[in-house]
């Protein structure tokens, strides 16, 4: 049996408040968290009666008085100075004969999570938007080449097992339509996709977004309670994007999750249980992050049984002509246009570093599409930084890659400048010669690149 010192040392450790009093509703102590949660001391709490704590006007509303009234578990809220609002869940322990003999409540700050609960509307509505978007982003196609087929052919083969796979890949190039990808190929297939970005959200939210809260636990959402993510990806696919920024104490949290197959929602106190496929992306190394003790090690390798990365876009260069095409036909379809690509601007979008990935080659499409004056889209339409290899932006590539490039990017401009190889090589001050060999030179690169294999592939 613990002495009464080691159990106040345990209870201390704990991050909730946690108030004990005797069967008469006597205190008998708190913990550290309950003296910071409500900022009243220990030592004037220890010996009174729960009606004396609310009488000198400590708390507002005494769980263990209601616990010993209901004889049963009782949660409520309870307000603490002017604007703190706590939310508290009291529990019976009975003896052998059936008597309360202890009540345990234990107690946790809201106040964070009310407002966080106000600006939910908000990001409702901002999800919506996101989803709206994704909507109209959303292809039937999938356009994969040498550089990403390993990956795609290694989710597939890995798809109808419940393996938890981690895809890492900048932001855009592709890591929900992996994971979606995953989820269309597995045996919960039928189920739910739920999706859910860690780095939206402030640490409440999001654990109110995963976890729920039970009926009753909160004005405002009290009379409904909402179920967490983690219980409406039941037989389904949990897809958490951005899991690097998951706070710590909710990758403890997860990490439960994951080995129990259930939890319990904020302010309540049964298990729910949950069977779901969890797949993560992260843009971070999740090594460095445990390196600098902002991930948990044990979280990382629950997650990553089957890592996958998805290169960026620039590395990925043989993709970006089908992939220009594939969203010009798409956005010509939405506002009945009819443009098309000039071979320079492909060629030119061919060597641009795209640091948005395939997110930015979709926006500059549909900007270029909807602004376009003349149905032919000339590389004068780019934005500037698109036009010439500027500085060192061409990440990835050697300096002679480089210097070719922009070699290539203004012969291309004196060309479309002078309209003739003649006045062209004149304006830049080389032999005509030397200026066709190098367009033959690129043509006969072109067309090995356009060998690559790159297909497309229905969703
Ligand atoms: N191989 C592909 N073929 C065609 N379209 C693609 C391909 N990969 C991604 N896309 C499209 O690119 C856009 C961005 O992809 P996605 O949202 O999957 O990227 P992400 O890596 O999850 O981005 P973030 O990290 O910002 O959430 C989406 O519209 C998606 O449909």
């Amino acid at each position: 049996m613990m002495s009464g010192d080691n159990l106040q040392r345990v209870i201390d450790a704990l991050s909730d408040g946690v108030y004990i009093t005797d069967g008469h509703g006597v205190t008998v102590t708190v913990n550290k968290a309950y003296e910071r949660i409500t900022r009243i001391p220990r030592s004037a709490l220890v010996g009174l009666h729960m009606s004396e704590v609310v009488q000198r006007g400590y708390i507002s509303r005494s769980v263990s008085l209601e616990v010993l009234k209901e004889q049963g578990p009782v949660t409520l809220t309870q307000t603490i100075g002017n604007d703190h609002k706590i939310l508290v869940s009291g529990t019976p322990m009975f003896d052998p004969q059936g008597r309360i003999e202890y009540i345990v409540t234990t107690v946790r700050d809201v106040t964070e999570l009310l407002q966080a609960k106000r600006a939910e509307e908000q990001l409702e509505q901002i999800l919506h938007v996101r989803d709206h978007y994704g909507a109209h982003e959303a292809n039937d196609a999938v356009i994969i080449s040498r550089a990403t087929q390993r990956c795609y052919d290694l989710a597939k083969r890995v798809a109808p097992t419940a393996a938890k796979v981690l895809i890492q890949g900048e932001t855009g190039t592709g890591k929900t339509l992996l994971a979606r990808t995953i989820h269309d190929y597995s045996a919960v297939a039928q189920g739910p996709f739920i999706e859910l970005n860690c780095a939206a959200m402030p640490e409440s939210l999001l654990e109110a977004e995963l976890f729920g809260y039970v009926p009753g636990a909160f004005t405002g959402a009290a009379q409904k309670g909402k179920t967490g993510l983690l219980e409406a990806a039941n037989n389904g696919t949990l897809f958490l994007d951005e899991i690097g920024d998951l706070p710590l104490s909710l990758q403890a949290k997860l990490l439960k999750v994951i080995a129990e197959n259930r939890f319990i929602p904020v302010g309540g106190i049964q298990f729910k249980n949950t069977n779901f496929r969890l797949i993560s992306a992260t843009h971070h190394n999740l090594h460095e992050l445990v390196a600098q003790r902002q991930f948990r090690e044990d979280l990382l390798y629950r997650l990553s049984v089957v890592p996958l990365e998805l290169p960026p876009l620039r590395e990925r260069a043989e993709e970006v002509e089908a992939l220009l095409q594939h969203y010009l036909s798409h956005f010509n379809a939405k506002y009945e246009f009819d443009c098309r690509w000039h071979s320079d601007v492909i060629a030119r979008l061919q060597r641009y570093h795209w640091p948005g990935n395939i997110r930015e080659l979709i926006n500059l499409t549909e900007r270029l599409v909807v602004t376009a004056e003349q149905s032919l889209i000339t590389t004068g339409q780019l934005p500037r930084e698109m036009r010439v290899d500027t500085g060192f932006t061409a990440l990835g590539m050697s300096l002679k890659e480089q210097v070719e490039g922009l070699e290539r990017e203004l012969i291309e401009q004196a060309l479309a400048m002078y309209g003739t190889t003649r006045q062209a090589a004149a304006a830049l001050g080389i032999d005509q010669s030397t200026l066709v060999k190098k367009q033959q030179r690129w043509r006969a690169q072109q067309a090995v690149e356009n060998r690559n294999t790159v297909e497309f592939k229905d969703v």
